[in-house]
């Protein structure tokens, strides 16, 4: 194993030596085929997919567009709690497995999901589940802050009233100042409630659409690259906010980021090719991963 300890998040990389240098899949010369990582077998997952305290569950997850498998097999919990990072090669499936936890792939007709997917033990595919109040337990923040255009207010306030979560207009102030200061963003705009949203900056829509999330009382909440579109102090702001909010909530976020990913988790979810490879402490992964695609991974050998 190379020295993983020197190409931890954050630290500068060491070039690999002669003999680690990775080689081309074929030789230029003699035609022969090289052992890359896309040989590397996968046999399940290692590490630590299951908890005993899983607020939500997957057992035995594929996911289809049209006739094309995007992921295979996986079986994963997500705790009660924790902040678990999905990371992993571009085209792996961290997206499309995200979205299978609060079945945003429905709205994808050609998608195709299988295998069993539980929040609280309940079944969330099973026909007595409502997807419109499954998302609003299990919420979710994307990449481009999509505010509505609408007024702060109003974009805070949508799902509440949509779900009759406020009986009158003074419940709805308090409903949509509490959300704003879960999200970090009540004191910025406190005065400017009906102002539209998508006249804050970018970091600012993100809390924004935070607290729209917020607001339903969600369980969990599904972050799809929440910073890659903003700047570090933006990046900082909402990567703190996280930290505030696992004490209230479960978190699953995809990133490209493993310094993120190393900040923020408590567990790290390594996708490869549709397939879930290894799972772990987020120390462990990024300090003494069990897997070979693991370990070529977060030292910078592809993806
Ligand atoms: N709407 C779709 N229709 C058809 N194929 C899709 C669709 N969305 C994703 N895929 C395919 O599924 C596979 C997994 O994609 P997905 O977006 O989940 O990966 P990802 O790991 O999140 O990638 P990235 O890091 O680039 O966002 C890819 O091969 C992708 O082309």
């Amino acid at each position: 194993m190379t020295d993983v300890i020197n190409t931890m998040p954050g630290m500068p990389r060491a070039a690999p030596l002669e003999s680690e240098t990775p080689k081309p899949a074929v030789d230029a010369i003699t035609g022969e085929k090289h052992r890359s990582e896309f040989d590397v077998e996968i046999n399940g997952t290692v590490g630590k997919p299951l908890v005993d305290n899983a607020k939500m569950s997957s057992r035995n997850c594929d996911v289809f567009y049209g006739d094309k498998q995007a992921i295979f097999g996986v079986d994963l919990d997500i705790g009660n709690n924790e902040i678990i990072a999905m990371i992993g090669p571009s085209g792996c499936g961290k997206s499309t497995f995200l979205r299978v936890l609060n079945r945003m792939n429905d709205t994808i007709s050609i998608c195709r999901v299988t295998g069993e997917h539980t929040l609280d033990g309940e079944d969330i595919y099973g026909k007595k589940t409502d997807p419109v109040l499954l998302r609003a337990r299990v919420g979710m923040v994307f990449q481009k802050p999509n505010p509505f255009p609408k007024s702060i207010y109003d974009n805070v306030a949508y799902g509440a009233r949509l779900h009759g979560l406020a009986s009158n207009r003074s419940e709805l102030d308090d409903l949509v100042e509490a959300s704003l200061i879960k999200a970090g963003l009540f004191k910025e705009v406190k005065d400017d409630l009906q102002k539209p949203g998508t006249g804050l900056s970018g970091g600012q829509q993100q809390r924004l659409c935070i607290a729209r999330a917020i607001a339903v009382d969600p369980e969990v909440i599904l972050m799809d690259e929440p910073t890659s579109a903003l700047d570090p102090i933006a990046t900082a702001t909402i990567e703190e906010l996280m930290d505030e909010l696992k004490s209230n909530y479960t978190i699953a976020i995809v990133t490209h980021s493993m310094q993120q990913a190393a900040r923020v988790s408590q567990r790290t979810a390594y996708f490869h090719m549709g397939k879930l490879v290894e799972v772990n402490d987020t120390d462990k992964v990024f300090t003494n991963p069990e897997h070979q695609l693991t370990e070529n991974y977060i030292t910078g050998r592809f993806g």
